[in-house]
């Protein structure tokens, strides 16, 4: 029988951690297990949660003090029987996480289906392979730029940013999260402007861009527009996953009318990942769950920029993307918020060959305008995977030194 095995971590302060996790485990299946008559107890005992292992911890004196108290902290790993929940990803969040979230100090820090469920579940589409050879990029990270201070412009500005980030050479430019469908900017004209634009550009520097527009809107629309947005030529499609669900996001990877890169954006996971005690760790939330429901590329917020995350954080996303996961393609991570060239470096080091090195404001804002912040990225990029430091890049590279010179350079450790 199949299953889904979910391990929490707990701050707990009345049972130990044993009792806890046994509560747990009957609480989310079958409840009450104890007072039943034996006939009924082996109906059950295929839907009973199983307590996989109890790992006691020491305890963490910030989250007593933060909690005004001793608390018992370990790791409670508990499988779920298949035969419990239909396999989809809001019924196995559901049963693993449900009620459960609501239930104190309790977070969910991994999840692992087993070969069964996951077969359920076939994941990106294109993944980084698939990218690449659409983009016949293949020896470094990739670089992606984001339009921005689009609000309130019209189809013209849209355009000359556009070609401005691909004239300077990024392989993506992605619309802004924030930017929906609207008079000014429509998805439909957004996506024709763009083709037409991305072949004058590829025409001059020989180098191919893809642009992911924002499909946006009510949920009962999301598959007609990402349809008409393929039609029209669209070649990647960016998706606020987190205020739709991860199960919708799967909904269009699996469309077979949809053959474009789908690009996740990690709004709102803050509110489910960023606290130690509670909530969706971001390896499960932005890492597993969005490669189980079909991202290609999953955007992150890096340890160094605006807003930064714990560098473990970042490297966990990266690492349930990119790691070995039954046939499922590897994922592009995307450490993103305040890049700037000089990060190149370090996000080389952390990221490797098969990241993207994405920026908004740290192509904008150059001096020379989006095609100097592209070719800067560009050069940073090149350098570092040719073991060159960007100061001796910067000698030879006139849009890396200004760069620099404006925003600094950050060694690699
Ligand atoms: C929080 S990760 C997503 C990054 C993003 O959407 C963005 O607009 C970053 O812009 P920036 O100017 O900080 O590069
Ligand atoms: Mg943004």
């Amino acid at each position: 029988m199949g299953k889904v095995t979910a391990t929490y971590l707990v701050h707990e302060k009345k049972s130990d951690l044993e009792k806890k996790a046994e509560g747990i485990a009957l609480g989310l299946t079958v409840g009450s297990w104890t007072d039943l008559p034996q006939l009924e107890k082996e109906q059950l005992q295929k839907h009973k949660g199983i307590v996989e292992q109890v790992t006691v911890l020491e305890e963490d004196e910030k989250a007593n003090e933060y909690l005004g108290g001793s608390r018992k902290r370990g790791l409670i790993k508990i499988s779920y029987p298949s035969a419990n929940f239909s396999p989809d990803l809001p019924a196995i969040l559901t049963t693993v996480f449900g009620k459960l979230s609501l239930d104190g100090e309790i977070k969910l820090v991994d999840l692992e289906l087993d070969t069964a469920l996951a077969s359920h579940f076939p994941g990106p589409k294109y993944g980084i392979t698939g990218i690449r050879r659409q983009l016949g990029v293949n020896e470094r990270p990739l670089v992606m730029s984001i339009f921005k201070g689009v609000l309130g412009k019209d189809i013209s500005f849209f355009k000359e940013q556009l070609r401005e980030q691909a004239l300077g050479g990024v392989d993506l430019v992605k619309d802004d999260e924030i930017l929906f469908d609207n008079p000014l900017t429509p998805f439909e004209e957004r996506i024709k402007a763009a083709r037409q634009v991305l072949k004058e550009t590829e025409s001059i520097t020989g180098e191919k861009t893809l642009y992911a527009v924002n499909v946006t809107g009510k949920t009962r629309n999301l598959r007609d527009k990402a349809r008409k947005a393929v039609e029209l030529g669209a070649n990647a499609l960016l998706f606020n996953v987190l205020s739709y669900g991860p199960d919708v996001l799967q909904e269009l990877a699996e469309d077979k009318e949809i053959t474009v890169p789908i690009m996740a954006h990690p709004a709102l996971a803050g509110a489910s990942g960023s606290s130690s005690l509670y909530g969706i760790r971001y390896s499960v939330l932005l890492g597993k769950l969005l490669r189980l429901a079909g991202a290609d590329l999953v955007l992150f917020p890096s340890p160094y920029g605006t807003v930064a995350l714990k560098h473990e954080e970042a490297i966990g996303i990266a690492k349930a993307l990119t790691e070995q996961s039954g046939s499922q393609k590897k994922v592009f991570p995307v450490p993103s918020a305040g890049i700037h060239p000089g990060l190149v470096p370090q996000l080389f080091t952390d990221f490797g060959l098969d990241s993207v090195i994405n920026a908004g404001g740290g192509v904008h804002g150059h001096p020379d305008g989006a095609a100097g912040g592209a070719k800067a990225f560009r050069q940073a990029v090149d350098a570092a995977v040719a073991g060159i430091s960007l100061e001796e890049a910067a000698k030879a590279n006139r849009e890396l030194r200004i760069a620099l010179e404006l925003w600094g350079g950050v060694a690699a450790k």
